[in-house]
Parts: structure tokens; sequence; C-alpha cells
């Protein structure tokens, strides 16, 4: 199909933005290829009857970042829940690279090489910095010392501050922690839940600069972001979820300065919307 034959809805023929074509089941098919993560077609939810994500589709190859964004409550936290194994899948599958990893536990995930960062909740407050990166490579102890000068390169402050304990950081600063301890197992991706939400704006810019201190270490990044413009800015290509489906993807450059996308999600994503 090519980008001006549209789609058939519901009797009349609808003429899809490039970027609306790209997010149809039939273009992921045909892009998704030998991904290093997908997810076809999953549908998933936390209440028995009430789906939140409906025939989600994602892919990311080696080396990506890639964002997902969209309104409030669109499911973008879900997606990366999903992803993890965190919520039951009903539909659908996920796979790394060959392995069907749908629902998988959490350690499982962890010693495959994925490493999750949730929103909130992320730290052991009780512990220090240094205990906070134990935890982070318990499954492999031995190497702790080695990881810890690697990821000690990419945040400076873990080793500085090591015998500092969690709770007693700043917000951004627990965030660096957080991010620190998943990169203790030296996974090849890195999936990030809102990693700038409720940080100072010189924090948030941390955060993004890291990230992609991180992804040129070899990491491939999942971000979930609801500041959207500047997760497009870093990422190679964006997710637009909407209403748990998916309303447009594309490369992060041109979903930033796409006017629909603009109308729509970066203008203010206070409030989902109809399309
Ligand atoms: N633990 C839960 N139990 C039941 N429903 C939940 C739970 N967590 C989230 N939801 C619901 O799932 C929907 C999607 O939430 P989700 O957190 O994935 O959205 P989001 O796109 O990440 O939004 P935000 O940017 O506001 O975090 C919302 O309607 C939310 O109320």
């Amino acid at each position: 199909m090519s980008e001006s034959d549209g789609l058939q809805k519901g009797g009349g023929k609808v003429d899809l933005t490039p970027a609306q074509l790209a997010a149809t089941p039939a273009e992921h098919q045909r892009r998704a290829g030998n991904a290093l993560i997908r997810a076809d077609d999953i549908t998933a939810g936390y209440l028995p009857g009430i789906d939140i994500l409906s025939e989600c589709n994602f892919y990311l190859d080696d080396g990506e970042i890639v964002g997902i964004i969209g309104p409030n409550g669109a499911g973008k936290s879900t997606l990366l829940k999903a992803l993890f194994g965190l919520i039951p899948i009903r539909n659908g599958s996920v796979r790394l690279r060959d392995t069907d990893i749908t629902s998988a536990k959490a350690h499982t995930l962890v010693q495959a090489g994925v490493g999750y960062v949730p929103q909130t909740q992320n730290v052991f407050p009780a512990l220090t910095i240094e205990e906070n990166l134990e935890m982070g490579i318990y499954l492999r102890p031995k190497k702790f010392a080695e990881r810890f000068d690697v990821v000690a390169d990419l945040f400076p402050l873990l080793s500085e501050r090591r015998k500092v304990k969690a709770g007693s950081l700043s917000g951004g600063e627990r965030q660096m922690v957080a991010m620190g301890r998943a990169l203790m197992m030296e996974p090849s991706v890195l999936l990030l839940d809102e990693p700038s939400a409720g940080l100072s704006p010189m924090f948030q810019d941390q955060v993004f600069i890291r990230c992609k201190a991180i992804n040129a270490t070899g990491v491939s990044i999942i971000l979930v972001e609801q500041n959207a413009r500047r997760c497009l800015q870093i990422c190679d290509r964006g997710y637009v979820l909407d209403q748990g489906r998916n309303a447009y993807t594309d490369t992060g450059e041109r979903l930033r300065n796409d006017p629909k996308i603009i109308e729509l999600y970066l203008g203010t994503l206070a409030g989902s919307s109809e399309k």
C-alpha cells in the first residue's frame, strides 16, 4: 500500500499521514523485522475486563533510543510495564530477538539483558548509593567493582557520594541512582519510565543528556516521557499512543515537526484527543 492509498474505514476512504500510516499493523509487521524487542498486537490491562492497551505494536532496533509519548492516561507506562512482564498480557506477544518473553518474570528479563527503571519508588532510601548499586548486581556480585567503575563514569555523583543514603538525595540524584542501578547488570536495553518527571529543569536536562551518553555506550533505550518535545529531540524514533492505541510513529525529528502532532500533542498534553 502506498502512502496515498489511505485505508478503508467504515466504508469511507481515509487519507493517512505518513506517521499514521507507519503506525498501522501492516507497516509495523513490515518494519519490525529482526528487532531487539518487539511487541505485536498486545492487549493488556490491570482490572478484569478493562483493556488499557488495545492491539498495540512496538519495536526497538539495536542501538536506538525510541520514545513513547502521548496524553496523560494514554497507556505509555502501561506499555512499558507490559514489555517488562509487570502486567498480564491478554493477547499478542513480546519478543526479545528470537525469544518469546510475553509476561516473563522480571529476574528472567534482567538476566536476559533488559533493565527497567520505574517512575517512582525506584531506590532503596535506607541504603547508601553503593548498596543500591550492589542490589542492582546481586545476581553477579563478583562483577560489582568492574561495573561500578563503568556506571560511575556515566554518573560521577554515584562515586563521589557512594556512602550517602539514597533517602537523603534530591529527586534528580535519586533518578541517577535508579538508572545507575539498572545499568549495573550491563543491559542491552534499558526501559525508562518518565525519568524526568518531577525534576527541576536543570535535572531534566541532565536526564536527557545521560540518556544520550548511556545510548552511546551501546545500550538501546525505550523512553516513556511526559516531556514530549525533549523526548523527541533525543530519540531516533517515537511512538504516539492515544487511548491505549498506536496513533502515530515516525522519526523523532519528523514527529517533532509534524503540524498535526504539534497541534494535538506538543501544544498541551493535558487531555486525550479525538481524531
Ligand atoms: N495499577 C493500576 N490499576 C488500575 N488501573 C491503572 C493502574 N495503573 C494505571 N492505570 C490506568 O491505566 C491507564 C493508563 O495509565 P498509564 O499510567 O499507563 O498512562 P500514561 O500514558 O503513562 O499517563 P501519565 O503520563 O499520566 O503517566 C489510566 O487510565 C490509569 O488510570
